[in-house]
């Protein structure tokens, strides 16, 4: 008797946050390292679902850096990183984009579809959504860094994303641009999510990863912060407490949350419900960012 009640308890506390954000954007990033356990991104995929039926708008972009690392290796390529982004050449490109829209964003739409809802895939071989503009990185004495076929976006089809969401469907998208002359760029995940959160002024801008949260000793769990503003992230970026992989995530949290995105959480994708957690009780699990 107890038990049931304990789980009516935690109905009731999600209710205030499933009224608040019924219609609202919020954008999730999946993460490369996160996606390599299947089972974890199955059980994430059902709390997406949720977020769906229970009346938000939750919007998939994911990365996939590890998957495309194999297939350029399985292809005698060797990947080349400029300042966190892969250097693009054309045969980059195609390996990029082909693992990230025909593979990881089909199969993620796949299972969704299989577990019963609504997705779709949105990318250059559908309908595309996210436009873009060649990355042009400054070097300290004042030359430009050449990337190759790297983006970022600059636009977004919001008429689009409002169609899909609002037919029930979760759209799926990779991290992929066009650009005006409908050629492809490939984009770091994490700025492309933080894009979408900040064109579309989503609630809340979600990144899914393989640790906690943000540690304060990267090696010691036990350092998890729960709650972060800007100017902290900012002197822990300074300092180097926050350093590699997550240094573009908290840049582009900052990003988002400067251009009047909600909050921005940072969730461990390994941890069942996770997501859940952090979105609808009344303390989450995870590290979240305000302004
Ligand atoms: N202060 C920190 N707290 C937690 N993780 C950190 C920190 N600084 C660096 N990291 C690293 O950032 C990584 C996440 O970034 P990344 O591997 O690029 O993930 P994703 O594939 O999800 O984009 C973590 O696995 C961790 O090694
Ligand atoms: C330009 C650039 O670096 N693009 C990334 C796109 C995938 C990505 O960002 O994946 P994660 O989220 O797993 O890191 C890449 O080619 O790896």
């Amino acid at each position: 008797m107890e038990d049931a009640v304990r789980k009516a308890a935690v109905l009731i506390e999600a209710l205030s946050w499933i009224r608040r954000f019924r219609g609202r954007y919020v954008v999730i990033k999946l993460g490369g390292s996160a996606l390599e356990e299947e089972a974890a991104v199955k059980s994430f995929l059902t709390d997406v679902i949720f977020m769906r039926t229970v009346g938000m708008h939750p919007i998939l972009v994911h990365g996939g850096g590890k998957a495309i690392s194999q297939a350029m290796n399985s292809a005698g390529i060797e990947s080349r990183f400029v300042h966190g982004r892969r250097y693009t050449d054309e045969k980059t490109l195609e390996i990029a984009t082909n693992v990230l829209a025909n593979q990881i964003s089909e199969s993620l739409a796949q299972e969704i579809k299989s577990q019963g809802a609504k997705a779709e895939p949105l990318h250059f071989g559908t309908r595309n959504c996210l436009q873009g503009e060649q990355l042009t990185l400054q070097a300290e004495d004042g030359s430009s860094i050449d990337l190759g076929r790297v983006g970022y976006v600059t636009d977004v089809d919001e008429s689009l994303l409002a169609e899909v969401c609002e037919s029930d469907a979760i759209p799926v998208i990779p991290s992929v641009a066009l650009d005006k002359s409908g050629q492809k760029l490939n984009v770091n995940a994490d700025t492309a999510a933080a894009a979408l959160a900040r064109i579309l002024k989503a609630e809340k801008l979600v990144f899914l990863s393989d640790v906690p949260g943000i540690f304060l000793d990267k090696n010691d769990p036990q350092t998890l912060v729960s709650h972060l503003e800007t100017e902290r992230c900012r002197s822990l970026i300074a300092d180097g407490t926050i350093d590699s992989g997550m240094v573009p995530k908290v840049d582009a949290a900052l990003e988002a949350l400067a251009s009047g995105v909600g909050k921005v959480h940072i969730v461990d994708a390994r941890l069942p419900h996770s997501i859940l957690l952090e979105i609808y009780s009344d303390k989450g699990i995870g590290t979240e960012i305000v302004k």
